[in-house]
């Protein structure tokens, strides 16, 4: 954990804000729709992700927000829209090409191998840079070797990144929750990413788990320059660590900025919270359920 990551933590946003650098655009998400049946998911969405941000992405239960990571990945295709990465115009995109183009993500539900060792299933984020062929690899022969060797070095580099060595060789399925979602995040950085979808990667955890996931998150953004796009319930976190906020409702955006500019922002005050409350440190408290249990700003 860098001490300088450890420091903003503390932070007023204001100062937090300040000194963050992000690039350019690198993702421009155009009014995007999507439909299941007669179920419309998302309607007309439009936003980007500029290089080196972290961006949030909320809303209440059934919002959309999984749709659009998914609409990102290449898991579900929009009926309407299109996809512009790094400059590049897209109909919509399927799994393996986002994934060859830099784009990794983790799921709600954790996606793990339970039988497999925290160090093999890291491994497996490694896959889509494996270039010798499968019998040279059966016969761990030659380049083969060496670049078995090459890809565990660099999926150790993550563990220890991750300060979870100690349980480099536990099975998953022994791990506890919020154990298991960290070593998913290791698998999804194992694939060295330029951006990172993280689905609710705090649901579930207790306060001291979140902490830790809310430094990862920033360290990884810090130190490997990753892109981050996040759903996440807890408005505490998503306040103190994102450098803009997309929210949505029932498919639609209503809002999208800064944390301090969503959280005055009456259309999402309404979706969160209904018309005659307020929202008080940016914390849902009420309302059409968010999900998640916020326990303050600064809280996490
Ligand atoms: N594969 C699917 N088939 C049919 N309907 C779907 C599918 N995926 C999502 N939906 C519907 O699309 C809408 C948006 O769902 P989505 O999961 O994207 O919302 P969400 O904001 O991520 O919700 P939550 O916070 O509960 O995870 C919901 O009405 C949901 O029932």
């Amino acid at each position: 954990m860098s001490e300088e990551t450890a420091m903003r933590m503390n932070e007023p946003d204001a100062l937090f804000n300040a000194r963050r650098q992000t690039g350019p655009v690198i993702l421009d998400l155009r009014h995007i729709s999507l439909s299941f049946g007669g179920v419309k998911a998302l309607t007309d969405i439009s936003f980007d992700v500029r290089e080196h941000e972290i961006r949030a992405i909320i809303g209440p239960n059934g919002a959309g927000k999984s749709s659009m990571l998914n609409v990102i990945n290449g898991v579900y295709r929009p009926q309407q829209g299109e996809i512009v990465l790094r400059g590049a115009h897209r109909r919509n995109m399927d799994c393996h090409a986002a994934a060859k183009a830099g784009i990794a993500r983790t799921f709600q539900n954790i996606a793990l191998f339970k039988g497999m060792t925290v160090l093999d299933n890291v491994m497996t984020g490694r896959n889509l840079k494996m270039t010798s062929n499968f019998l040279l690899q059966a016969l761990w022969w030659g380049p083969a070797r060496r670049e078995e060797i090459a890809h565990r070095r660099k999926a150790e580099e993550i563990i220890d990144f991750l300060e979870i060595c100690h349980i480099r060789k536990t099975p998953v399925g022994r791990l506890p929750y919020g154990l298991q979602k960290r070593v998913e995040l290791a698998r999804a950085l194992a694939a060295e990413p330029e951006i990172l979808l993280l689905d609710e990667p705090m649901a579930g955890m207790n306060v001291e788990e979140k902490q830790d996931m809310c430094r990862f998150i920033l360290d990884v953004n810090d130190q490997f320059g990753t892109t981050i796009v996040l759903i996440e319930h807890d408005m505490g976190v998503v306040m103190d660590i994102s450098d803009r906020v997309v929210v949505l409702d029932y498919g639609r955006k209503i809002g999208d900025g800064t944390p301090e500019e969503v959280r005055n922002n009456q259309d999402v005050i309404d979706a969160y919270l209904g018309s005659e409350a307020r929202v008080s440190e940016g914390m849902p408290s009420a309302g059409r359920a968010p999900g998640g249990s916020p326990e303050g700003r600064h809280g996490h």
